[in-house]
């Protein structure tokens, strides 16, 4: 017996309360997401390191094997459809709508090689994740400092075609778990242009099925993801940046809607709140 052992025991018995009630087992279901990532990405940098010695894209396949047990712990399954439109070797950019920070699971599970990904610079500073994400090629970006994040998305254009890399955004720059896309952010399509590579829209399905922070209701669930066509940028130039935005919004916007269990154009779920966990 160590002095431990009633702790053990008090959190033992307190155990199916927290899991029972909906309130509790939301934050519960949080937390133990986080310690995953942490404790993962502690192991990760070690396999990272150990295999390729630093910071390079090649580490996300790692990353990704980890990340990809994740799904098991919460029974969330996610049905692909299009995912072979991402595995050509060519340069690309690849925009997706972002509700939460359990997007990554679905992240990983359909990330092609030689992607790098844009993330805010925030989320260095956050231990061990953030360094795996950096051992992982992420490029952090300053979002308070539009000159500086354009410069280092700009820098990711001049690198894509001649290291034949693909990239990740967000183009809605922001967690949004409303029922709707929020309007996007132009630095993937000045990417785009610039590089005159195509852009693949990725449409992740409303999480709110399974996943609503606003009533603490984290159940499992399916998600939906749709890889669409490849739109090509070949000889676009930044004028035509506007009709390429609204093009790939009104694209993504329908297939959210097509794809999200009891959600139409008005959000039928009766909410406009912008929960972000
Ligand atoms: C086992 C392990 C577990 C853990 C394992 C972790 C694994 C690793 C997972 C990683 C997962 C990452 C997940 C991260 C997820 C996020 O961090 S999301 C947040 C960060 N990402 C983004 O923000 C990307 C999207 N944002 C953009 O592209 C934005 O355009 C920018 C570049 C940040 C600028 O933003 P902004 O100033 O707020 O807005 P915007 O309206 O776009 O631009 C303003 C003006 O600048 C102009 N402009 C914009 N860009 C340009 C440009 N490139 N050239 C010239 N002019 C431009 C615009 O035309 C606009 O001018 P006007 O039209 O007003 O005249
Ligand atoms: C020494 C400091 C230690 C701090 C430890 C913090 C531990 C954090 C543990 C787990 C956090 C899991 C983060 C997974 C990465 C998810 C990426 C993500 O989704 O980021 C949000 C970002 O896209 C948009 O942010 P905003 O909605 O604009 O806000």
């Amino acid at each position: 017996m160590t002095c431990l052992d009633p702790w053990v025991l008090l959190l033992l018995l307190l155990l199916p309360v927290l899991l029972l009630n909906r309130t509790t087992n939301f934050y519960f279901k949080i937390c133990f997401y986080c310690v995953l990532c942490v404790v993962f990405s502690v192991v990760a940098c070690v396999v990272c390191f150990l295999r390729h010695g630093g910071r390079t894209v090649r580490n996300m396949s790692i990353i990704k094997r980890f990340v990809r047990i994740f799904k098991y712990f919460y029974g969330l399954q996610l049905e692909m459809k299009g995912a072979e439109k991402l595995h050509e070797d060519k340069p690309c950019v690849i925009i997706s709508n972002h509700q939460s920070i359990l997007d990554m699971m679905g992240l990983m599970e359909i990330l092609p090689r030689n992607c790098i990904q844009i993330a805010k610079r925030e989320l260095l500073y956050t231990g061990p994740v953030g360094l795996i994400m950096y051992l992982g090629g992420v490029i952090f970006i300053n979002r308070k400092r539009t000159s500086t994040a354009m410069s280092a998305m700009e820098e990711v254009g001049n690198i894509l075609v001649q290291k034949n890399l693909k990239v990740w955004i967000y183009p809605e720059g922001t967690r949004n778990g409303s029922y709707d896309l929020l309007p996007f952010k132009k630095g993937a399509f000045y990417l785009a242009v610039q590089a005159q590579v195509p852009i693949i829209p990725v449409v992740y399905s409303s999480f709110s099925s399974f996943y609503q922070p606003e009533k603490k209701i984290f159940t499992s669930g399916k998600i939906k993801v749709e890889v669409l066509d490849p739109i090509k940028t070949e000889g676009m130039t930044v004028d035509d940046i506007p009709k390429l935005l609204e093009t790939c919004h009104s694209l993504m916007r329908e297939t959210f809607f097509r794809i999200s269990d009891k959600l139409n154009e008005k959000g039928t779920n009766g909410s406009t709140s912008q929960p972000v966990q």
